[in-house]
């Protein structure tokens, strides 16, 4: 009897093998994941933000990741109304304009939670990722729409508003190779392991869930990602607002290479900082060696961007 197995051979796997994690000039350092509140009055929100990234590297973070939609309601009526123009900087973009200062000024890394962005006459849901120098190293547009409808709880529909980013974003920082999700993107384990084949130490999801999802999915998504990834996982809320047309869960975390919980809050505002030090990554790695017994005779994950890039 003959077999699929039999017809199917190694060196047709198309998929680059995982590239060796590369050492950034800080190993082991203190990430801050400020859990803010966020209302209707935009400036306030700019200036509080910039307030919470300020204390977080005064307790020490050299890192400091923002929620999801930190400087508007997350609405789809507000979406349009809040939107910068990031690319053109300066007055179009007031929350990049402040990201940038503050990363320059304190020398740290920010990832910029998420903003919605004008880009001609599209809407995006955009992560931006600022370096010590102040300079913008990254873009991320939500890849994954969050759009889902559980009758009598929860019905969204970004697309609506939105839409959808085109690429996976990485970036090379002074505390590591980061791969960057916007909430519902967290929900993908084909990013993640993508940005794992890519030699990521760290994935960070700004993220607003909710209180239909956010019990049950959450913490596991999170947790799963980092286990099956072996990496750091670092998500940031808003906090909750039960006022607000959108209650999030709050609940911003930290979560190391073995699924462990390292860091993380109820669903007030908070400052939460929690330490990563990569050399842990080695650790799990050889303990539990996943990429060397991962079975690519039988199945694969083709990167398309590594393979275009060849
Ligand atoms: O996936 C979920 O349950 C929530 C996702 C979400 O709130 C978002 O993508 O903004």
């Amino acid at each position: 009897m003959s077999s699929m197995a039999s017809s199917y051979k190694p060196e047709q796997a198309r998929v680059p093998s995982a590239l060796p994690l590369p050492s950034p000039p800080l190993t082991k350092f203190n990430i801050g994941l400020c859990q803010l509140s966020v209302t209707g009055d935009k400036k306030r929100n700019i200036s509080h933000a910039k307030n919470a990234i300020e204390e977080a590297a005064s307790k020490g973070a050299k890192l400091v990741l923002l929620p999801e939609i930190w400087n508007s309601p997350y609405s789809n009526d507000s979406f349009p109304v809040y939107a910068e123009d990031i690319d053109a900087g300066g007055d179009a973009s007031p929350s990049t304009a402040m990201l940038s200062e503050v990363s320059k000024r304190l020398k740290i890394t920010i990832i910029g939670g998420s903003i919605p962005e004008r880009f001609g006459d599209r809407l995006y849901n955009t992560c931006c990722v600022f370096g010590t120098d102040g300079e913008l190293k990254a873009k991320h547009r939500k890849i994954h729409l969050f759009d889902i409808d559980i009758p009598g709880k929860i019905t969204f529909m970004e697309s609506k508003t939105l839409t959808a980013g085109e690429t996976p974003t990485i970036v090379d920082t002074e505390v590591g190779r980061i791969g960057i999700g916007i909430c519902y993107d967290i929900r993908f384990q084909e990013l993640a392991m993508i940005y794992a084949a890519r030699g990521a130490h760290l994935l960070c999801y700004p993220g607003a869930f909710n209180m239909t999802t956010g019990p049950l999915h959450w913490e596991l998504l999170q947790r799963a990602r980092a286990t099956d990834n072996q990496l750091y996982v670092a998500t940031c809320s808003p906090a909750r607002d039960s006022g607000a047309g959108y209650t999030a869960w709050g609940h911003s975390t930290l979560v190391g290479p073995f699924g462990e919980v390292l860091a993380t809050t109820e669903h007030e505002e908070a400052i939460i900082i929690g330490e990563i030090d990569y050399s842990v990554l080695e650790q799990r790695r050889t303990s539990l060696p996943l990429n060397k017994q991962r079975r690519g005779d039988l199945y694969q994950l083709v990167d398309v961007q590594r393979l275009d890039s060849k």
